[in-house]
């Protein structure tokens, strides 16, 4: 059989070997998607676009993780991929795919129908354009990002925009994945010296080279580490910084340049706290924040621009304060959290102190002693 194979190992041999224990170790995939693989490779002039069957394996697995049901997929070439998510998410789950060439999207829409994935269906169009026109009755549970590289960072800026606390039609639900394809570019965006095989290969492979493609995917890596807001953190803090001080704290941070399929950090904007309407000013709210309400009408004050780098400094620790410390993220369904006394470590552990430390010693001195010991057993 063809494979198209992704290797991360010190040598092809061992990536092979690599590559095919764990295919062997993978959820199993059914005959009829390994049929259409089979029929991309055979059929069609880039057939490298589409994804191995081993990642189709592990895409399977991630589908499986978060029980999705609801899957959309930004590229979708003749629709392998597409299919692998609609086997994924079964008859009563969902496929969108966003496909920009009609030839592409239209031989999709043939296999999946050949193949028997009635529960998919592709859009053609550029999908900068379609993804910020969708308009999803439910959230998905997964968003793949397989298109041109150049719009990885755009699209994941659309995503988050489109993804807010309480948004009607949000795109992703809370929790649920952006997963980036090829983040790492044959090693790329880690190397692009000679030493790199790649620098050779991939320019070759793939249509309409750029270079600077390589920096789209840097971004869209970085923009995916650490942050429980990346756009924001954009707007209020790397907008002020020299690329000095870019450059070292992403060195300080470690940036492994990795793709972190987790995605629940795409988690966005924070909206204004269910008990505080616009103006409203809170007990606990601090100078910072009760300033910025003084002055603007907007939910909250991190949604505004910044003018100066201290002041992106001071709404960017607003936001985590109100996110982190005052339990202001929308999302997180803190009634399960409040609810159960057993996660109240603190609390109880404070309590019991409290306890002991009014607990009255009666039997010093007014109790006679009795018992073995004289002490404990009265
Ligand atoms: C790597 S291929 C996708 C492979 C597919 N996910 C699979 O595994 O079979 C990338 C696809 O993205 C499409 N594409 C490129 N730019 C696009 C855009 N702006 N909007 C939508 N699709 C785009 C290309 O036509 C191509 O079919």
């Amino acid at each position: 059989m063809i494979e198209n194979c992704t290797t991360l190992y010190p040598n092809d041999i061992v990536g092979r070997k690599v590559s095919e224990y764990s295919d062997q170790h993978s959820v199993p995939l059914p005959e009829d998607l390994v049929k259409y693989h089979e029929w991309v490779l055979r059929s069609q002039e880039h057939s490298h676009f589409t994804i191995s069957l081993l990642e189709a394996r592990m895409l399977s697995w991630m589908a499986r993780m978060v029980n999705a049901k609801r899957v959309l997929e930004i590229g979708t070439f003749v629709g392998f991929s597409v299919a692998t998510w609609a086997n994924a998410v079964g008859k009563d789950g969902s496929v969108t795919g966003l496909e920009k060439s009609p030839e592409f999207a239209q031989m999709a829409r043939d296999q999946l129908s050949r193949f028997g994935w009635n529960n998919a269906e592709v859009v053609t169009g550029d999908a900068l354009h379609t993804l910020a026109g969708l308009e999803p009755p439910e959230p998905y549970d997964i968003i793949f990002i397989d298109a041109q590289k150049s719009g990885y960072p755009a699209y994941l800026k659309i995503i988050l925009d489109r993804s807010q606390p309480g948004q009607a039609n949000r795109l992703l639900r809370p929790g649920g994945l952006i997963i980036g394809d090829n983040a790492l570019r044959c090693g790329l965006v880690a190397d692009e010296s000679d030493d790199n095989p790649a620098t050779k290969t991939v320019p070759l492979h793939t249509i309409n080279w750029d270079w600077n493609n390589i920096a789209f995917l840097d971004e869209f890596n970085k923009m995916m580490h650490g942050h429980p807001h990346p756009v924001l953190y954009e707007r209020l803090i790397k907008r002020h910084q020299t690329s000095s001080e870019r450059q070292q704290e992403g060195q300080a941070k470690g940036y492994g340049r990795v793709l972190e399929a987790d995605l629940a950090r795409g988690e966005t904007r924070l909206s204004a706290l269910a008990t505080e309407a616009a103006g409203e000013q809170r007990e606990d709210l601090s100078p910072a924040r009760h300033r910025w309400h003084a002055a603007s009408d907007i939910d909250n004050p991190w949604d505004g621009e910044a003018s100066t780098k201290e002041q992106g400094s001071e709404l960017w620790r607003e936001f985590l304060r109100e996110r982190f410390i005052r339990g202001g993220d929308e999302d997180f369904d803190y009634a399960k959290v409040d609810g159960n006394e057993e996660l109240d470590v603190v609390l109880r552990r404070d309590e019991e102190d409290r306890w002991f430390d009014d607990e009255e010693p009666s039997w010093v001195g007014d109790r006679d002693a009795a018992g073995e010991t004289g002490v404990q057993d009265f």
